[in-house]
């Protein structure tokens, strides 16, 4: 099959998070599974160090006229083939600014509804305007589109309405793919005329908001949604694990999306996030002071002493040392672990967290820091290097997120043997066995457990109540296991580094997706 995913986001050129992980990796996966794949991103140009990494990219001179925002926008084209990838980057000076993807140090960008406009037009003209001349030739019409999050959510709507009623992309499929469901790339319904939709398909992209979210008496609360649109008329709709696929039909888990994806349930599907195990391997991963196996940790403990060493905390190998690596907002559960520090500190544990995000939670580390100095560090800021060695030398991650579509940080870490402690939520749940203190420690580490029997161990602990005490239980259970159980603790971490954590699991999956896509006619005919 030719597939085609559009994204906002692509490790490594550009990355906020967990999406870019997905767009750089699973493309590579269906590759070795002999699709054709494209994936599709801006050129982001922000005068950093970051630019160079477009630099293997060459000029397509493909430039295409899209109509929208009133007139016609001219964008060009740049593509790298990486391990069998087509990576296309669409160029246009809205993509161009110091700052981050989506914003700055004065908020969201406000013209991001155009610069994702763009994306999605730009997106939907590549497959029959590139020629590939000396790999493959054009991918033409016959593809399936994956439309990753609100950025990427016109792509659907687009060929909907301004394509297959014209006799293009019959063939065609969709998929809208769902990473995170709270953003929705809502504005004003008076900005439709801008996204260059057909004046008929309004309908599909209004969205209500129910009166106790609208800003004043006479708001009437009406936007258009282009995650909504993604939703109405995809083929498909796909989100990151299981758990989640339930969740957003609920009205705790649907941000106002509940009704209709319950609508189109037996559309939906949830498949776990695979990891890149090149890119995260304890046997070989640059970033870290030294390698180690499942049967040889030595290597671990080298890394925890290296990352002690480099925050300045005291070098002990008995103390549980604990990582956070995330966001910092609401998602993600900081503050969890902020209300929950001081019962944390008076246990003899040591804690690191690693994140960018609200000014009040960055000005919470850098306080917790200076109150804990011999047990708290707060590293503020972005740095991919610093996850690997905290993901390496932690023995424990902590995950408090509120909600989690699938979640990496968790899988990234049971890979290296640091055992998750995580909310009972999403694909956490999904993809964190509970420690099990009646499983068989032994035979886990002959490689003998049968897991269906009960005899697994666990590879993390859960928490169900988003609250403190609940946190704490699970800390405290932790903790207890690694101090007086050393056999079970090893299991635990047998467990979970011999587990299948790779894409070509979760390809496999995609691909199934792929193919009931083709198998019935298309949503919007
Ligand atoms: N300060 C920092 N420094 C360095 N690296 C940092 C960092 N903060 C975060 N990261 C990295 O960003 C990624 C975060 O990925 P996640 O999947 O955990 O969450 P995210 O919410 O971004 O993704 C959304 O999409 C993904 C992909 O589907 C889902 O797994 C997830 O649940 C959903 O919320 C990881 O690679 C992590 O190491």
């Amino acid at each position: 099959m030719q597939i085609v995913f559009v994204s906002s986001e692509v490790a490594p050129w550009s990355k906020t998070g967990g999406l870019a992980d997905v767009c750089g990796s699973l493309p590579q996966a269906l590759v070795a599974r002999g699709h054709r794949v494209m994936v599709i991103a801006p050129k982001y140009q922000n005068g950093s160090k970051s630019d160079v990494l477009y630099e293997g990219a060459f000029d397509t001179c493909v430039k295409a006229k899209l109509g929208c925002f009133g007139g016609e926008q001219e964008v060009g084209y740049f593509h790298q083939m990486k391990n069998g990838v087509d990576y296309v980057f669409v160029d246009h000076p809205s993509f161009h600014r110091k700052g981050g993807l989506y914003g700055d140090s004065y908020g969201v960008y406000g013209d991001n509804q155009f610069r994702f406009t763009l994306l999605s037009h730009a997106a939907c003209e590549a497959p029959l305007q590139l020629p590939f001349a000396e790999c493959g030739g054009y991918y033409g019409q016959d593809v399936v589109f994956v439309a990753n999050d609100w950025h990427a959510g016109l792509v659907p709507t687009l060929v909907a309405s301004k394509y297959r009623p014209h006799g293009v992309y019959k063939d065609a499929r969709t998929i809208c793919a769902i990473h995170n469901i709270l953003h929705q790339g809502a504005e004003p319904s008076t900005t439709f005329p801008n996204l260059g939709v057909p004046n008929e398909w309004y309908g599909a992209l209004e969205y209500q908001y129910p009166e106790h979210m609208r800003a004043h008496e006479l708001d009437e609360g009406r936007v258009v949604n282009i995650l909504k649109g993604a939703i109405a008329t995809s083929d498909r709709v796909l989100t990151v694990s299981q758990g989640y696929a339930y969740e957003i039909t609920t009205p705790e888990g649907g941000q106002g999306m509940e009704g209709l994806l319950l609508s189109r349930q037996n559309r939906l599907d949830g498949i776990a996030n695979g990891i890149d195990m090149d890119e995260w391997n304890p046997e070989a991963d640059a970033d870290c002071a030294a390698a180690f196996t499942v049967t040889d940790m030595s290597g671990k403990l080298e890394c925890k002493r290296a990352l002690q060493k480099e925050l300045g905390l005291p070098q002990r190998d008995d103390v549980p040392l604990m990582g956070f690596i995330g966001r910092l907002d609401w998602q993600k559960g900081p503050d969890l672990l902020q209300n929950a520090l001081h019962d944390m500190m008076r246990e003899d544990v040591q804690v690191v967290m690693l994140g960018s995000g609200l000014p009040e939670l960055e000005d919470f580390m850098r306080w917790a820091e200076s109150t804990y100095p011999d047990k708290f560090r707060g590293w503020v800021g972005f740095s991919v290097p610093m996850a690997h060695r905290i993901t390496a030398g932690c023995d424990i991650l902590l995950m408090p997120s509120r909600f989690e579509p699938c979640g990496l940080n968790q899988l990234y870490a049971m890979r290296y043997g640091t055992l998750p402690i995580a909310h009972a939520t999403g694909g956490l749940k999904d993809t964190i066995t509970a420690y099990n203190a009646f499983g068989d420690a032994d035979k886990v580490l002959a490689g003998t457990a049968d897991y269906n029997q009960g005899e697994g161990v666990g590879t993390g602990w859960l928490f169900k109540d988003m609250n403190a005490d609940a946190l704490m239980w699970a800390v405290r259970s932790a903790c207890d296991v690694y101090r007086s159980e050393p056999k079970m603790w090893r299991a635990m971490q047998t467990q979970a580094m011999t587990q299948d954590l790779s894409w070509d699991n979760a390809a496999t999956k995609w691909e199934k997706v792929f193919e009931w896509s083709k198998i019935d006619p298309p949503h919007c005919g």
